[in-house]
């Protein structure tokens, strides 16, 4: 059922709306905000379909309601509400993302037709958005350093051989996106490729997830199970956060990389499994080696071609071309024309503080987006790096 939120002052005004969009159709659900920043509030915790968005309120006015309500949940459709004075602010609305506005005092049948529209568009949205995960081959690899054509080099040697890769690399910066490729170029892109992400799982249960189990096994095991060992049968396996890994668990995938045989939990019997095992760590396995958290021969069977992955401030001359990228991907989600970004603006991205996580860009990228004028300026990013 769609549900609807009138940011509004005026009581009057608010009554009117809810009083004509709910009679329109039983299953809207109509809820009310006094002002922006009640209204910001309900948007964070609940889940909206259409905002409609009166432009002069005190508190904070439409347009950074508008702003905010956009950074929070790009996907909502907002309409504004403009009286007398404001219709020019109105239209710039537009610019920034309004879906559309209506006048005051509103007229029916232009209410009612904005509204059924942009509920529309708002599923069309969603939808889209859910497709395109999954049919896109999310995993593109952008960027033209040193380093990336470096390891793109290495992938194409070794994507089509059977030696095990170890990469490595501080968070978000496109391990996975290694693991991917290495198994799509390799000639068992046709079977799975299963991850399993090692820190995600507690360590009394990692044996049974990666191994399986025979019922009765374990409190919880009420039938047999096939591990993911088993699963990635003539494919690959990508042990992400292997670094978190259990020293006991540790022991028996050094058992099943060196014998290519895994045992499922309470059971005897061995299953030989034919299974190309990446890994990928943030940590550093050396030291964690000698610390004695992790084996030294598991490091060794598993570091065989070993991929170092950057981060973003040590390639930063890939900065104008993932902006690009992501700029291209999300005017496609949100099924809007692409900004530019002026020169200016590319530059003091390049040398701008990042943490080193390609997520980061990609929020920044998406906020300017939202947020800025036709093309995004060097202003837009100074305003936005002073909060
Ligand atoms: N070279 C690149 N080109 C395009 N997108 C990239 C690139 N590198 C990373 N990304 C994107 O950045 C995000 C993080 O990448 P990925 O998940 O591969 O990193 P990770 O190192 O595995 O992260 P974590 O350590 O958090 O598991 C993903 O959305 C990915 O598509």
């Amino acid at each position: 059922m769609p549900k609807i939120l009138i940011i509004e002052d005026e009581a009057a005004i608010r009554r009117v709306l809810k009083k004509i969009i709910s009679e329109e159709n039983e299953t809207y659900i109509v809820e009310e905000a006094e002002d922006g920043l009640e209204g910001l509030e309900m948007l964070k915790n609940n889940d909206f379909d259409l905002i409609l968005c009166d432009i002069k309120m005190p508190k904070m006015d439409g347009v950074e309601v508008l702003g905010k309500a956009k950074m929070l949940k790009p996907e909502v459709p907002i309409v504004m509400i403009s009286g007398h004075g404001d219709l020019d602010t109105a239209v710039n609305t537009m610019r920034l993302g309004a879906f559309d506005y209506i006048s005051k005092p509103p007229d029916l049948n232009r209410l009612l037709n904005t509204v059924r529209n942009a509920l529309e568009q708002k599923v069309l949205v969603v939808e889209n958005k859910l497709l395109k995960k999954k049919i896109s081959k999310n995993y593109e690899m952008i960027g033209e350093s040193e380093a990336i054509t470096h390891i793109k080099e290495i992938i194409e040697k070794v994507a089509n051989t059977d030696a095990r890769v170890l990469i490595t690399g501080p968070n978000g910066t496109g391990k996975e996106l290694v693991a991917h490729w290495l198994h799509e170029k390799s000639s068992r892109s046709q079977a799975p490729l299963i991850e399993v992400n090692c820190a995600a799982i507690p360590s009394e249960l990692i044996e049974s997830e990666l191994f399986g189990h025979v019922k009765g096994s374990f409190t919880g095991a009420v039938k047999d199970r096939a591990g993911k060992f088993e699963s990635a049968n003539g494919g690959t396996i990508f042990l992400d956060e292997i670094g978190d890994m259990s020293l006991s668990a540790q022991a028996k995938v050094l058992r099943a990389l060196q014998e290519n045989k895994v045992a499922r939990v309470g059971s005897e019997k061995d299953i030989s499994v034919n299974v190309r095992v990446v890994a990928a760590t943030n940590k550093d396995l050396q030291k964690e080696i000698a610390e004695g958290n992790f084996r030294e021969d598991l490091y060794h069977r598993l570091a065989v071609i070993l991929i170092k992955v950057p981060a973003l401030n040590d390639r930063r001359e890939d900065i104008p071309l993932l902006v690009d990228f992501f700029a291209d991907k999300i005017s496609e989600e949100q099924g809007t024309v692409k900004k530019q970004f002026s020169k200016e603006a590319i530059q003091l991205l390049k040398e701008y503080n990042w943490t080193g996580n390609i997520r980061e860009l990609r929020n920044v990228v998406e906020r300017l987006i939202i947020l800025g004028e036709k093309e995004v300026s060097a202003k837009d990013i100074q305003l936005f790096a002073q909060k």
